[in-house]
């Protein structure tokens, strides 16, 4: 999704990563004259709102949900100053979604739909305007209190950018530690056993504990994110372009681990992505969102099968779908390629 940087050590709780959050938004919400914020959509190109209800394919998908929103909204206040009121963006709008226990749900479409923003309502970073958010089919109460070290705890995030969202100056062991020290009253031996656990669990080594993340590779730094992010047992992945800033091969070996991690533990996963080629092999449910409303969703072999929505279709016309074997395939191609032209150069 976007190609920010998230600050390291961000989580749940925490401001939002623009500098706006709901604390500055507050501040912002009113101008001198008592009038009212003019009311814009997340895109102010000019371009007509979508209206109407989005396409529904039949899901099996939305039984005994273990995340849920309803009609969830989120709107900034932006600009405004002493003399002139804020203007609000409407980022999401009421948006629908549920996910049951082990499944995934991917979140598609252009910069600036309101994906990021819903992950972070997810993540319970940033509360929504309104509308309800299910955790386990409880309701995340919205009344300013930080959620409960219990609740953050059940969904975490893993970030686009395995270079930023990890502390440079901390070891691995530390970074993966981190998350029980906030969030667990876990002795500190405890605690070291389960974070070299966790690095074989997404094949690393035990060892890397005491390495920085420089040292790594930058597959090798987004398993040390996704090993964080599973430290404190959560039921719940929001990964959030997790594969974008990686070469192919490497997204391959990351999907599988994904894959399997989420076998392991149960795992629910909220996949956002551009890549098409990469939902189409991870999710079971896909939604489309345009201009932070949703316009169609359902299963991933009835929305792949037969878009129904303009927007969606042009989506997919614009962006060509290919299986993860064919990049797999033209992954070895150029490997080979570079083989045969680097043996002509040791040749002559
Ligand atoms: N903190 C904020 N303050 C003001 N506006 C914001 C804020 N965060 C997001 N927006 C606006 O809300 C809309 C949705 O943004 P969001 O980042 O959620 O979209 P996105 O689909 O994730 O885009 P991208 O892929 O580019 O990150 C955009 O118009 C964006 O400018």
């Amino acid at each position: 999704m976007s190609g920010r940087d998230e600050r390291p050590g961000e989580g749940p709780g925490t401001t939002d990563p623009r500098g706006v959050g709901p604390g500055v938004e507050r501040q912002l919400g009113v101008g001198p004259a008592g009038a009212e914020p003019a009311t814009v959509r997340a895109d102010e190109a000019g371009r007509r709102p979508t209206g109407g209800d989005p396409v529904r394919h039949p899901s099996p998908l939305l039984d005994d949900p273990v995340l849920e929103g309803r009609a969830i909204t989120r709107d900034y206040h932006v600009g405004g100053g002493l003399f002139r009121g804020a203007k609000v963006v409407q980022a999401v709008r009421g948006v629908d979604f549920a996910v049951p226990r082990g499944k995934t749900l991917a979140i598609v479409g252009e910069s600036g739909c309101g994906k990021s923003t819903l992950a972070r309502i997810i993540t319970l970073i940033d509360p929504p305007t309104s509308g309800t958010l299910l955790i386990e089919g409880k309701p995340v109460e919205i009344t300013g209190r930080r959620p409960s070290r219990e609740l953050r705890s059940r969904v975490q995030i893993v970030f686009q950018n395995p270079h930023g969202s990890l502390n440079p100056r901390q070891k691995v062991g530390h970074v993966l530690m981190e998350p029980l020290e906030l969030n667990t009253d876990l002795p500190a031996a405890e605690r070291r056993d389960r974070a070299r656990a966790m690095l074989e669990k997404v094949g690393l080594l035990p060892e890397h504990f005491d390495r920085y993340p420089h040292m790594f590779s930058g597959g090798q730094r987004q398993r040390i994110a996704i090993a964080r992010a599973l430290m404190v047992n959560p039921s719940i992945l929001v990964l959030d372009e997790p594969v974008s800033a990686l070469d192919l091969s490497v997204q391959a070996q990351v999907l599988n681990l994904l894959a399997d991690l989420q076998k392991e533990f149960g795992l629910t996963y909220v996949f956002i992505s551009h890549d098409l080629s990469v939902v189409r092999h991870i999710a079971d449910e896909v939604m489309v969102m345009l201009r932070g409303e949703v316009v169609e969703r359902g299963s991933r072999e009835a929305v792949f099968a037969d878009p129904r929505h303009d927007y969606t279709r042009t989506l997919f016309a614009a962006t060509p779908v290919t299986s993860l074997q064919s990049i797999r395939a033209r992954v070895e191609r150029k490997a080979s390629r570079r083989a045969a032209s680097e043996g002509r150069f040791h040749a002559s």
